[in-house]
């Protein structure tokens, strides 16, 4: 139970305090009655005052403003402070108006400071003899500060400290009260007023030689036109001004007449600038760039047309009646019903509400432009100046509610841009077909070696990106997003400008279903790997491959693989065409350096940059090599990430990690796809080695930062909206994906295979059966590796302990062949298998030889 003394407390803390607006009321009104009373004071009231034993006669009428009470008062006050008094009731003003006008709440040290001044000021007036010594004997006063100035100033202070004394101490003391009173400080208020005067003076000498400038522009356009009206048109005017060219000279009277009678209505506008607002801010525009793109007239129509027939060494037919893609494989309807415009209403509806909203937290912000986008729609508006645009951002959640978004995004500010975007998701989003962004000049562009038809942005360019510039890929996204759909537009992009011999794929897919649509595909090096064991094995060929290729750039004294393909070949028995490739980039300003290639095929071949050859295709140094005329680009996709990072973590990374860091040169290019976007899937290595990234709608911020290293896709509205981070770039751009349905895909792939009979490279299919069966590698081992098992079981007896970190100290070895090293011996039973970060267990007597 409450204890009186608390029930008390409670009480006084509910009881509420006045308004403040009554309190200004009653210090306003007091004080002006107060005034009043002082300023119409007279001495011949008192007579009539009954309070102080006058005749209240009725028929004797007060002088005083505010009758016999304001007489009273006035002789009260006066008496008491003097001619101090009338600080007194302007004090009660100030306070009143304060409270009014700024809702002030006066602090203790406020009152002080009023009691202070009006002290003091009677004090000052008492102990000085200059002024309203007169005045004072008129209205019957001891002195001009009344009984408190002759008390504290005469009889205590100038008693104490003379005259000068007195008079410099009260004058300090009356400062300070008027600092405690106003808030005011005499040395800022005296420059700000200053410079409040000055300001004003030079602003209406420049408001003075404007009206100067205008007056005068407006003479000399009157006596122009005056010019103009005697002499008729001339040539020059009739040129620059579309109107004059009217030929009806009479309809030209009429308006010259206007003109005449009412020169300053069309003058006005003439002067621009005199108009202009402190700060400009452009028109707000609607911009709808959902709308699809007609498409393209001809369905027969390509892409790209046919190069001339080359030679490549990945396959031995020669592909030379193969026809690329048309449109025609794509489903254009003929009549596609008219598109529902953008409602401009609703646009500027739910803008004034994000305005309004905005406006309600004290966030003062201007519209800007609208732009609808295929899924979601930009609004833009101008931050006040001096407003933080990250307090918009924290309005986040509050413009979701207002504007009742399924999601929201803000763009503080747009890239590039002085405005804050405020991003939604339409109620209807509409799709991006593929054939719309194939049609698109940027696709077919020279520019781009390996186009990749990505989406539309939110103003309706088309996002295409270059693969050979990416060089690598990482697509990711949660289930149901659009990845698959992603994958088949890029797939389908490649298709419809390369054929077999020109680029291979290697697809690998552990989902088993997702690429099954082009197992019939003749661009596939091998059929699609979906036992994650042959995995590694398809990936350890693609490495050696891409020794081979360097060992081939080497040997033919060219830096990559398009200074390769444009090479001059070696003269052959029938004459050769020209050795141009139609829309290929010239290479001659890249320098060749081969120290740099060898450096590169040493380092491959010996093993630092990753695991030797595994298929006993590569390995034989001594085997001459041939040189093939043309090589293809090697596209490897990997759908789902993470289930082959569950098989064999440290051996994919470490792959894909060699293939990322070098394959670029070589025509070698990676695109990797996940929908599970944890940090022990996308790690660390792989992410810094594949630098253009492709978001889909994740779950949470954290998914986001694995795959972006920022927030943002979490806010993704799914079907295909993206976020794509391109090649050397940081600035994120969203957009909506391509779309392209399995029945448009599996006719594509149908034309394609209809066309030629697969051919898979021999070689991969071999290092994949053989490191698909995991058997028996330890017997594959090469001579020099041998050697090389024989001195890590020597390091093994010497130090008495196994571990990979062991083996590259001690033989200098490269961490993947130290790992392989390591296998090698665990497989002949040498050593035990790894437990985590502790050294393997040693299998054999250390001080025997090898079992
Ligand atoms: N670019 C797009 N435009 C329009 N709709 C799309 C787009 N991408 C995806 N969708 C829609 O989203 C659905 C799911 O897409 P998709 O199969 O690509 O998702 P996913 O991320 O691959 O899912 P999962 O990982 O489960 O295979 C599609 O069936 C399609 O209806």
């Amino acid at each position: 139970m409450a204890s009186p003394k608390n029930k008390l407390k409670n009480q006084k803390k509910d009881r509420q305090p006045w308004p403040n607006e009554v309190l200004g009321i009653l210090l306003c009104g007091g004080g002006i009655l107060l005034l009043l009373s002082l300023v119409s004071y007279s001495p011949a009231d008192l007579v009539h005052l009954p309070f102080i034993g006058g005749d209240a006669t009725p028929e004797a009428g007060s002088v005083n403003w505010i009758g016999p009470v304001g007489a009273f008062l006035g002789y009260v006050f006066l008496i008491t402070f003097g001619s101090a008094a009338y600080l007194l009731p302007l004090t009660m003003i100030w306070l009143g108006v304060a409270k009014l006008a700024f809702d002030a709440r006066p602090s203790v040290r406020t009152w002080i400071g009023c009691g202070v001044f009006v002290l003091s000021a009677a004090a000052l007036m008492g102990v000085q003899n200059l002024m309203l010594q007169n005045w004072a004997d008129a209205n019957g006063l001891i002195g001009a500060g009344g009984y408190a100035g002759y008390g504290l100033g005469t009889k205590c202070l100038e008693a104490l400290l003379n005259k000068p004394g007195a008079i410099l101490v009260l004058l300090c003391v009356y400062l300070v009260s008027l600092i405690l009173l106003t808030g005011l400080h005499p040395v800022a208020f005296s420059k700000a007023a200053y410079s409040y005067v000055k300001n004003w003076i030079q602003q209406r000498k420049e408001r003075q030689l404007a009206e100067a400038e205008k007056a005068s522009a407006r003479e000399r356009r009157r006596l122009e036109r005056d010019n103009r009206l005697a002499s008729g048109p001339s040539p020059s005017t009739v040129a620059s001004d579309p109107k004059p060219a009217d030929p009806a000279p009479a309809r030209k009277k009429p308006a010259a007449k206007k003109a005449k009678t009412k020169p300053e209505e069309i003058e006005e506008p003439a002067d621009p600038q005199a108009q202009l607002p402190l700060k400009e801010v452009p028109k707000p525009q609607i911009i709808d760039s959902s709308l699809r793109r007609k498409p393209n007239a001809d369905p027969n129509a390509k892409p790209f047309q046919k190069k001339r027939e080359e030679t490549v060494d990945l396959s031995t037919d020669e592909y030379e009646n193969y026809e690329l893609p048309g449109f025609d494989l794509l489903n254009i309807p003929e009549h596609e019903e008219p598109e529902k415009e953008a409602d401009t209403d609703e646009l500027v509806a739910i803008q004034k509400t994000i305005i309004d909203t905005l406006n309600a937290f004290g966030v003062e912000v201007t519209a800007g432009n609208i732009t609808r986008g295929p899924t979601i729609t930009r609004y833009e508006v101008y931050p006040s100046l001096g407003l933080r645009v990250s307090r918009i951002t924290q309005l986040e959640a509050d413009l979701a509610r207002a504007t009742k978004a399924e999601s929201i995004n803000i763009l503080a500010p747009v890239p590039g841009s002085d405005t804050v975007g405020i991003e939604i998701a339409n109620n209807e989003k509409v799709a991006v077909p593929l054939h719309e962004l194939l049609s698109d000049p940027a696709f077919a562009s020279a520019k781009k070696k390996i186009p990749l038809a990505l989406g539309k942005d939110v103003y309706g360019n088309t996002v295409i990106g270059d693969l050979a510039a990416m060089p690598h890929l990482l697509v990711a996204g949660a289930t149901g997003s659009g990845k698959s759909v992603c994958i088949n537009s890029i797939i389908s992009s490649i298709l419809f400008k390369f054929s077999p011999n020109e680029l291979r794929f290697i697809m690998v897919d552990p989902k088993v279903v997702e690429m099954q649509m082009y197992n019939s595909l003749p661009h596939l090096a091998v059929p699609v790997v979906t036992d994650p064991n042959k995995v590694i094995a398809a990936l350890r060929w693609v490495v050696n491959e891409m020794e081979r290729r360097y060992r081939m750039f080497a040997e033919c004294g060219v830096r990559n693989f398009d200074s390769f393909n444009s090479r001059e070949l070696p003269e052959k028995e029938e004459p050769e065409e020209p050795e141009e490739v139609e829309g290929a980039e010239p290479e001659a300003e890249e320098e060749y350096d081969p120290e740099h290639i060898d450096s590169i095929a040493r380092a491959l071949t010996d093993g630092e940059l990753g695991p030797p050859a595994m298929d006993g295709s590569d390995d034989d140094d001594d085997e001459e090599e041939e040189i093939p005329d043309r090589i293809p680009y090697i596209v490897v996709i990997i759908d789902e990430l993470a289930d082959l990072m569950q098989t064999a973590p440290a051996d994919m990374e470490m792959n894909i990690a060699r293939i990322a860091q070098k394959a670029r040169a070589a025509g070698i290019h990676l695109i990797v796809a996940t929908q599970t976007p944890r940090a022990d899937v996308v790690t660390g290595i792989i992410k810094a080695n594949i630098p253009s990234r492709i978001a889909f709608q994740v779950s949470s911020k954290l998914d986001s930062r694995v795959i972006l290293d920022v927030s943002g896709a979490d806010k993704l509205v799914g079907k295909g909206d993206m976020l794509y981070l391109p090649p050397g770039s940081a600035k994120l751009e969203r957009a909506q994906g391509a779309f392209i349905s399995d029945e448009e895909v599996e006719d594509l792939v149908k034309f394609c295979s209809n066309q030629v009979e697969q051919v898979f490279e021999k070689t991969v299919q071999e290092s994949i059966e053989k490191g698909g069966s995991g058997g028996d590698e330890a017997n594959d081992v090469s001579d020099a590796d041998e050697e090389i098992v024989q001195k890590c079981m020597e390091v093994i007896r010497q130090e008495k302990k196994a571990s990979t970190s062991l083996l590259q100290r001690r033989l200098r070895l490269g961490y993947t062949r130290a790992a392989r090293m390591m296998d090698i011996l665990e497989e002949r039973g040498i050593i035990g298998p790894g437990e985590g970060a502790k050294p393997r267990e040693i299998l054999i007597n250390v001080g025997q030889d090898e079992p």
